[in-house]
């Protein structure tokens, strides 16, 4: 009781039984000026008053339709608030039965009665609390949240959580404490910054590596990988099949190749990184590399520059090999081109025959990435190096540099520690973009890695990795990848990405 009058935000998830009680207490607390976001079994729903929920009432047994509640439209809109407040931690009451009928009917009675809660009461209580995040006091901070539950997913006129303040002062200790009691580190305020997103831009090394592995150990544990997060380039929200793509028309045009949506398959502007990756993966003549997705021919043009051994290219799309055959790619001295999906082509290549792999795909996802590593280790041989474009996450810092880490975490996990170089890519204006759907990259400094088979002779230097190039700097394993101080430009809005 004493909860409900505190909200100013409830959702109720109802079974069918409790449709008339859910209804008069929905009532009775708008009447209060309490925003309800109720998903009522068989009821058809109205759009939550709301977009985030500090307290969920559970009321009767389970739903009779166990997908009650998973529904499009505004039943599940409702019920998805009430989900995202659960695992953010929100306070939850239940009540079922007969009994519950009773309660939820003399709740109603005692609400008609009491009067309404001071809004400069409850404005003193968030202060107090974030006032404790901000200054690092976790005695402050747990002995509000102890006393006010509710406060764990509130947020103030800026859409910030207590996580966020604390994120932006550093206070690693309440940090700690709100991700221990379930607070959601993905919440994005009205900038759509998250927690991590605001402790990168105030410069807070710890908190920001704190909040990314709190991520990074939620992705590793999530038994149903989530496909946005895991967004390399161009792969959108529904991971199209690669199929899609590759049934697609292609065009070139002015240092670009779009595919049939305008979506950019690749861009002239990548060069100096392609440069980057060419020169790093290929420190001699006479190597032998393997560079999987053809695109511009960019990286393949820098990598043929360095005159290796062995050349294989792995191209899946009709288009790109057509413009291939045209630029006399398949004649070329060394280079053998392997016409399909890398996914039926790698298993085939012999062990230990390659000095050096580029990967750099399109529409495709971490997974697949991470489906490929698994063939490096037995593609490279000892001293090998490996490299991809590395645009996984581009809409936000905290999710780049978590993929990043994942990435970091599974190569070493191979045998293959991978170190980051950080190169200054500068601002790419917004022209770069005109014509093109949506982007895929946003920051200035652009994190190439750089993983390598350990050598067999101990004569191997493993300090190669600090011969860098130029402008560049490293950050070698397990150095964290992303520093709160790298030049990151403005932040764009996710619709920018195709993202909501
Ligand atoms: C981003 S582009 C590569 C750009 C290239 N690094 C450059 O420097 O121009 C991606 C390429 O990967 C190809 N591709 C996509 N999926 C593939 C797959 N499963 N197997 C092989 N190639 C694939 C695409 O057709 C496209 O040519």
């Amino acid at each position: 009781m004493g909860l409900l009058t505190r909200v100013n935000a409830l959702g109720i998830l109802a079974s069918a039984e409790f449709a008339q009680p859910a209804l008069r207490l929905k009532a009775v607390l708008e009447s209060r000026g309490c925003a309800v976001a109720a998903a009522v079994e068989a009821f058809p729903a109205e759009q939550p008053q709301t977009s985030h929920v500090q307290a969920v009432l559970v009321l009767g047994d389970a739903p009779g339709d166990p997908d009650a509640f998973k529904q499009d439209g505004e039943l599940g809109l409702a019920s998805s608030l009430a989900f995202a407040a659960i695992a953010a931690g929100a306070p939850v009451k239940a009540m079922n039965g007969k009994s519950g009928k009773e309660d939820v009917s003399s709740l109603i009675q005692d609400l008609k009665e009491l009067p309404i809660l001071d809004p400069h009461e409850a404005r003193q209580r968030w202060a107090q609390a974030e006032a404790a995040a901000a200054a690092d006091d976790e005695e402050g901070l747990e002995g509000a949240l102890e006393s006010w539950p509710e406060l764990m997913t509130h947020r103030d006129s800026s859409g910030s959580t207590l996580l966020h303040h604390a994120a932006s002062m550093g206070a690693d200790r309440a940090t700690s404490l709100l991700l221990e009691r379930g607070a959601d580190a993905d919440l994005r305020n009205k900038e759509q910054a998250t927690a991590g997103d605001i402790a990168f831009r105030a410069g807070k090394q710890t908190v920001f590596e704190s909040l990314v592995m709190h991520r990074l150990r939620r992705e590793q544990q999530a038994e149903v990988p989530e496909p946005p997060q895991k967004r390399q380039k161009g792969a959108d929200r529904q991971d199209l099949a690669p199929d899609h793509y590759l049934n697609q028309q292609l065009r070139y045009e002015e240092g670009r190749l779009l595919d049939a949506d305008s979506k950019a398959v690749m861009m002239g502007w990548e060069a100096p990184l392609m440069k980057h990756h060419a020169e790093l993966l290929l420190p001699e003549q006479q190597l032998r590399i393997c560079n999987v997705g053809f695109g511009l021919g960019l990286v393949d043009g820098y990598l043929a520059e360095r005159e290796p051994s062995e050349h294989h290219i792995i191209e899946a799309h009709r288009d790109v090999l057509a413009e291939m055959r045209r630029r006399g790619w398949h004649k070329r001295k060394g280079v053998v081109v392997h016409e399909g999906r890398w996914q039926d082509i790698v298993t085939q290549l012999p062990g230990g025959s390659l000095d050096a792999i580029f990967f750099d795909t399109w529409s495709e996802t971490y997974e697949d990435l991470r489906q490929f590593q698994d063939e490096v280790t037995r593609l490279l041989a000892p001293g090998g190096r490996f490299s991809f474009f590395n645009g996984m996450a581009p809409y936000s810092i905290t999710e780049h540099a978590t993929f990043c880490r994942l990435a970091q975490e599974d190569l070493v996990a191979m045998g293959l520690p991978c170190d980051i170089c950080k190169i200054e890519l500068g601002e790419l204006g917004n022209e770069t973009w005109q014509g093109v759907k949506e982007r895929y990259w946003q920051f200035d400094s652009y994190y190439l890695p750089l993983a390598r088979k350990p050598p067999q002779s101990s004569q191997a230097k493993d300090s190669d990795c600090l011969e860098g190039v130029k402008g560049s700097q490293w950050r070698c394993w397990p150095e964290f990848p992303v520093r709160v101080l790298d030049r990151l430009g403005p932040t764009l809005p996710r619709a920018a990405f195709g993202l909501d």
